[in-house]
């Protein structure tokens, strides 16, 4: 069938769908300060992957003093989740805007909860891959304790970092044993050097190919 009893709005939103219809898609899953940025920020370097972070996105919204930005900064600051749709459509935005340059999407703290995935998914597309980042509790409080003395994030303190860990351990790792059962899940032990974790990530994403 062709486009032409479709409006001319319809015929677009069909064709950005389709742009990102056979996108190579990573979820990359894992606790607050487990090292998904830093293992992302290699990944883009090495493979030319398109990286984007939900918490950057909606960090970007605060940071731009919107209304929308105020109402984030609140919920944020809280440790607590963003609704669903907010984060969803900054992602899909996001994607759309460098769908003919990507070699291949990072979707870095995304899904935090299964229902993400299954939206992300009615949405977008399937992930490829999704790779659980995984460090011990007492390790990502010392980095977000760490990390707090420079990075100026408002969450990057002892009592909201309590409560994202909680959150994590709640509504995050069951979206791991979901995607489990789809055999896409590669655990990565970022206990070790950079380099090292970034070692068996390679890996991970080489099968791909
Ligand atoms: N030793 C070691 N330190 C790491 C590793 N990955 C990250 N770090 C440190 O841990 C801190 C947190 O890492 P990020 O990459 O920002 O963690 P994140 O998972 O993106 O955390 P959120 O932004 O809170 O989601 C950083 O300041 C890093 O220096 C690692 O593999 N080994
Ligand atoms: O899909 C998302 C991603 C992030 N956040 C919010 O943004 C904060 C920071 O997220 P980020 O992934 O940067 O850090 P993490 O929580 O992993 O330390 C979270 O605590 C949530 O409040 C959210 O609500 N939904
Ligand atoms: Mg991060």
């Amino acid at each position: 069938m062709g486009l032409g009893c479709l409006s001319k709005s319809a015929v677009a939103v069909l064709k950005t769908d389709d742009k990102l219809k056979d996108a190579k898609i990573v979820f990359v899953v894992g606790g607050p300060g487990s090292g998904k940025g830093t293992q992302c920020e290699k990944i883009v370097a090495k493979y030319g992957y398109t990286h984007l972070s939900s918490g950057d996105l909606l960090r970007a919204e605060v940071a731009s003093g919107s209304e929308r930005g105020k109402q984030l900064q609140a919920i944020m600051q809280k440790g607590e989740l963003v609704p669903l749709d907010t984060v969803l459509d900054m992602i899909k935005e996001a994607m759309i805007a460098k769908a003919d340059v990507s070699k291949g999407y990072l979707i870095d703290g995304y899904p935090r909860e299964v229902k993400q995935g299954e939206e992300f998914e009615k949405k977008i597309g399937a992930p490829a891959l999704l790779l659980y980042v995984d460090a011990k509790a007492e390790t990502m409080v010392k980095r977000l304790m760490k990390r707090g003395e420079t990075s100026g994030r408002a969450d990057d303190n002892e009592e909201t970092i309590k409560k994202r860990l909680d959150l994590y351990y709640k509504a995050t790792e069951p979206v791991i044993a979901y995607y489990e059962k789809r055999g896409i899940v590669r655990k990565i032990n970022s206990e070790l050097p950079v380099d090292e974790v970034f070692a068996i990530v390679e890996k991970a994403i080489d099968e791909l190919k």
